[in-house]
Formats: structure tokens, C-alpha cells, sequence
């Protein structure tokens, strides 16, 4: 065997390694490779982590901000604590004890801060805002291609402003119709049936109402008999993804590379969940593409909340979308709008339904624009209805929206929060959840009471309600969010007296935060038409 340490002159130092390496046997080169991989092993362990931690913690330029050293060890390490064993989702609720221990702002990664605190909160969310979303972050796949995961400031104002005016106040009050037209059909496919998952039905119906609206093809996710079509409930699989993708980004990166190749009816027998959402994903481009085929054949007419996407706009220098753009925001508008709007008319259902006097009082507000159980109503009418703006607020606190951290990273020159320096791409973050439930703001801030929303100065609590995001990000479709929300709740409440299944389990409303807040399980309820 040959020896390790050849007999070598520093003369010709790499003429004469290289003819030791050709003299070597494939067992020789194999002990090599062994020995360095085992002594880069050993410094990367001994060396490397512990000395990048030492500098991390007393040196980095983030050093004076308090916050959990093991956070600091390695980003790896923090993947897979925070996705395996139990832990998936919870992650914003350590946030808050992180807050308890170090103050207003903690410093949860190497290179990244979250900050609880509003006045912050509204100089980073603003319109005009030098904080772009983090590039590093907005990086889910399923979204890849959507104005969701736009970090490029120009790039998302001229998406946003091609899809923003089908989505302002007086283009939904036009959709009225349309939403009071699938909110009669959910109410009328409750009628007669036994347990009711109502989360479900909540999803299809936000489901019917973005489809007709975005792509003048319905859906019908109402048509099912429970509530449960194969993508919701691929979806519902999906959502909480496995660890493995969210410790190895790469691999899932491959995963998807993967499945492309592949045929549908393989797919089918691999992985039946990811065939549905495949599907679902290929409606949602198919409906897109026929629209701007008329519109390329001349029908400039249709109502379609893509049409100028699906043209260069030479005045604003803004590039027609792509097909494979114009399908990411297909899926965006209607995913986006599904488990938000569901989550939060699951949360006011259940809080009316435990609360029996809030839900009486809820009934005689409502009383007075509907005569009649199975009245129709409009949306500026429920409007003028304080109590039932105040359920929508509270039902809202209580959903979060999107809860848990939104990072934002640090503009090029830098910048000072809350009396620290932040170097250029620091990733800050801030998470909903923390100002929704500020017990200063909001008293006995896990009691569900609309009340709080009547009194005479609500302009703290408004400061600190946020479900939708704010400034130059804020939700696109808030205002058909308020619609949908308002319609639903009124009619429901007004046409049946709702309660809890037998089958019901209060844990199932326990939650954990991926991006979206998911519960435990269902609500399942039954529910009994008023006479009057
Ligand atoms: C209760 C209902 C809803 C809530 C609480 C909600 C909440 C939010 C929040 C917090 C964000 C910001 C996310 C971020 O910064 O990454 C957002 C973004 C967005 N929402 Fe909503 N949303 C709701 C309903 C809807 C609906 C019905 C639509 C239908 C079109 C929609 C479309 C969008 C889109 C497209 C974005 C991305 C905007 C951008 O990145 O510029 N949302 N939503």
C-alpha cells in the first residue's frame, strides 16, 4: 500500500502529487476519500459550526438582538426541529414566549429578526415601502409564477395593477348577484342534511363564487354531495407538507421536476392527493387559456379579472403575462381565497354557536333587513348593521388571515428598527397573531366579543387589526372577502339555527400555523330552518 505522506519535494509540488494519485489502487484512493471525508466531517462538527456559533453570537451584526441561542446554530438544525416531531405549525406560539423572555424584538435565525410592535409593523407595511418580500422565503412552488411570490416592487404594482380594479369596492357590489346566487345554493344544499362539515362547505362555496367571477366557469364544488371534492381534500393532504420537503428545498424542487415527466395516470397510482391537485391546477390553466383564446379571437367583452393581463401594456411598460403566469395566478385567486374566507366563517360559526346570547342579538340586528327567513339581502344593507360588522371584526381577530410570520428583508442601504441597525438583506418578520391578541389592545384577548368593536373610540383597535395585511401588499381581495363574509354570515344565521354535531370535538378548532391557520379537525354542525 502506499504510504499517505509520500516522499515529496516542494519544487514541483503538483507534478508530483498527481503521479502519486496514478500510482495509487482503487483501495488506496478509496481509504483517501474515507480519511477526508471523515476529517471534513470532524472540522465541519468541531470547527466550522462552533466557530461560525461563536461569531454568530458575539460578532455577527445582528449580535446585540436578543433571542434564543440554539436558533443560531444552524439553519438546518431549526428545519428539522421545527418540521419534525410535533412541532410543524407551532413555531408562531414559541415566537410568543420568545417575546415574553427578550422584549419587542427577538432574533429567531442568523440573519433574521421578528418584531412585535405596530408602529414598526406600519413603517414596513406601507405603500411605498423600501421592504421588499423576502426573496428567500416567497419560494413555495405552488405559487411560483403568481403575484404572491412577486418580490420586485415594480413587477408586483403592475401586476397588482392590472388585476386591482376587478377587485375594488364598486366592481364587487356588481358581483352581488353572483355571490347572493351561491350563497342561496350553499343554504339550500344544507337543508336536509344530516352532520354537516361546514368547514368544507364554507371552502366550496368561496370556491364557486372566485371560479364563476375569475373564469365565467363555475366550478361547482357545491354540487358535491358532502362538501368534498378529491382536490379539497388533496389539498387539505397537501397543505402540510411533508418535513423531508421543507428541511431539503431541493429535493422537492426535484419532486416536482419529477412528476412533470411523468403521465397523469402514473401519477395517479403513485400519489393519488398530488394527481388531484394536478388536476385541479390544470382546470385552473385550461379555464385561463380558453379566455384569452376569445380574447385573441376578438371577444373584448368578456368579463374575465385576467383581460389585461393578457396584454403588453406599452404606457405602464408592463409585458402581457405568460400562460404559465396567467396559470399561477389562476390558482393564486382562488387557493388564496378559499381557506382564509373558509377559516374565517368556520371561526364566526363556531364562536356564535358557543355564545347563544351574541348569536340572539346577531338574529334580531338582522331581523331588521330581513323580514323573512329565506330574504335575500344587499351588502350595503348589512353594512349599516353595527353588530353584525362587529361579529366580522371578532370573527377576523380570531382567524388571523395569514398568522404567522411575513418576512420582509432589509433594503440595500440598510436600516435602524426599534433602536437596532439591520444590515442590508436582514430578513425581518412580524406575525398578525401577535397584534390580535395584545391584551392591552384587546382585553381578555381569547374571549370572543364583539362588543369590544361598538365602543366610542375604537381607533387603538383598528390600529392593531390587520387581518389582511397592509400598505402596498396588503390582501387584493379584501373587499370581496367583506362581501362574501357579510352575505354568508347574515343569511346563515338568519335562515337556521346552527349547533354543534354530536360528533363534534371542541380540539378540533385547536390550530397550528402553516401559512394559513388549520384546525385540528372540522366543525361539524346540524342545523334547523327558523319558522320566522
Ligand atoms: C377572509 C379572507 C381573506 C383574508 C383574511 C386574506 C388575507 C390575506 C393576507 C394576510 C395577505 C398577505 C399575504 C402576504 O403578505 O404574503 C393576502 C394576500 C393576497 N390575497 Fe387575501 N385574504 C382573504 C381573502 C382573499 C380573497 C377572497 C382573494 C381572492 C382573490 C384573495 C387574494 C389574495 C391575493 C392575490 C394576495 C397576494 C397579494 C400580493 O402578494 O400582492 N384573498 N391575503
Amino acid at each position: 500500500m502506499a504510504s499517505y505522506f509520500p516522499n515529496i519535494t516542494l519544487g514541483n509540488l503538483p507534478q508530483q502529487l498527481l503521479q502519486h494519485i496514478q500510482s495509487l489502487s482503487t483501495g488506496d484512493l478509496l481509504q483517501y476519500a474515507l480519511i477526508a471525508g471523515g476529517a471534513s466531517v470532524f472540522s465541519c462538527v468541531f470547527v466550522y459550526i462552533p466557530v461560525r456559533f461563536i461569531y454568530r453570537v458575539y460578532f455577527h451584526p445582528l449580535a446585540g438582538i436578543p433571542g434564543p441561542k440554539f436558533q443560531l446554530i444552524s439553519l438546518y438544525f431549526s428545519r428539522v426541529y421545527w418540521t419534525t416531531n410535533g412541532n410543524k405549525g407551532t413555531f408562531l406560539f414559541r415566537l410568543q414566549g420568545w417575546h415574553e423572555k427578550y422584549g419587542p424584538i427577538v432574533r429567531t435565525a442568523p440573519n433574521m429578526i421578528h418584531f412585535n410592535d405596530i408602529d414598526t409593523y406600519n413603517q414596513i407595511f406601507k405603500v411605498g415601502t423600501k421592504y421588499p418580500k423576502s426573496a428567500t422565503l416567497y419560494t413555495n412552488l405552488t405559487t411560483q409564477g403568481s403575484l404572491l411570490n412577486i418580490t420586485d416592487f415594480h413587477e408586483a404594482h403592475l401586476r397588482r395593477g392590472a388585476l386591482q380594479p376587478y377587485f375594488s369596492k364598486q366592481s364587487v357590489r356588481r358581483l352581488e348577484g353572483l355571490i347572493n346566487s351561491k350563497v342561496s345554493k350553499f343554504l339550500d344544499r344544507l337543508d336536509g342534511m344530516d352532520t354537516i362539515n361546514i368547514s368544507r362547505g364554507f371552502r366550496c362555496l368561496a370556491c364557486d363564487v372566485i371560479t364563476t367571477y375569475s373564469y365565467e366557469q363555475c366550478f361547482e364544488a357545491l354540487e358535491d354531495p358532502a362538501f368534498a371534492p378529491d382536490w379539497l381534500l388533496a389539498f387539505e393532504s397537501l397543505l402540510d407538507i411533508p418535513p423531508f420537503a421543507e428541511i431539503f428545498p431541493p429535493l422537492m424542487i426535484f419532486l416536482t421536476w419529477f412528476f412533470e415527466k411523468l403521465d397523469r395516470a402514473t401519477i395517479r397510482k403513485i400519489s393519488p392527493s398530488v394527481s388531484a391537485v394536478l388536476d385541479f391546477t390544470d382546470q385552473c390553466s385550461t379555464a385561463v387559456r380558453r379566455q384569452k383564446s376569445r380574447w385573441d379571437a376578438g371577444e373584448k367583452d368578456m368579463v374575465t379579472i385576467f383581460a389585461q393581463l393578457f396584454q403588453d401594456d406599452p404606457k405602464k411598460g408592463r409585458k402581457a403575462s405568460t400562460d404559465s403566469e396567467l396559470g399561477a395566478d389562476a390558482l393564486l385567486t382562488v387557493s388564496a381565497g378559499m381557506d382564509t374566507l373558509g377559516h374565517t366563517l368556520t371561526q364566526a360559526t363556531y364562536y356564535l354557536v358557543k355564545n347563544p346570547d351574541i348569536q340572539s342579538k346577531l338574529l334580531s340586528e338582522l331581523k331588521t333587513v330581513m323580514k323573512n327567513p329565506r330574504d335575500d339581502v344587499s351588502e350595503e344593507a348589512l353594512e349599516h348593521l353595527p353588530f353584525l360588522q362587529a361579529c366580522l371584526k371578532e370573527s377576523l381577530r380570531f382567524a388571523h388571515g395569514a398568522p404567522g410570520p411575513l418576512p420582509r428583508d432589509v433594503p440595500p442601504s440598510g436600516a435602524t428598527i426599534m433602536g437596532h441597525y439591520l444590515p442590508p438583506g436582514t430578513i425581518t418578520s412580524t406575525s398578525q397573531y401577535f397584534y390580535h391578541t395584545n391584551p392591552d389592545i384587546f382585553p381578555e384577548p381569547l374571549k370572543f366579543n364583539p362588543e369590544r368593536w361598538l365602543a366610542e373610540d375604537t381607533r387603538e383597535q383598528e390600529k392593531y387589526f390587520v387581518p389582511f395585511s397592509r400598505g402596498a401588499r396588503v390582501c387584493i381581495g379584501l373587499n370581496l372577502a367583506w362581501g362574501e363574509l357579510s352575505l354568508t354570515l347574515a343569511r346563515l344565521v338568519r335562515r337556521y339555527e346552527v349547533s354543534f354535531s354530536d360528533e363534534f370535538k371542541e380540539e378540533n378548532m385547536q390550530w397550528k400555523a402553516l401559512f394559513v391557520p388549520i384546525t385540528k379537525g372540522p366543525l361539524l354542525v346540524n342545523v334547523k330552518e327558523r319558522r320566522e
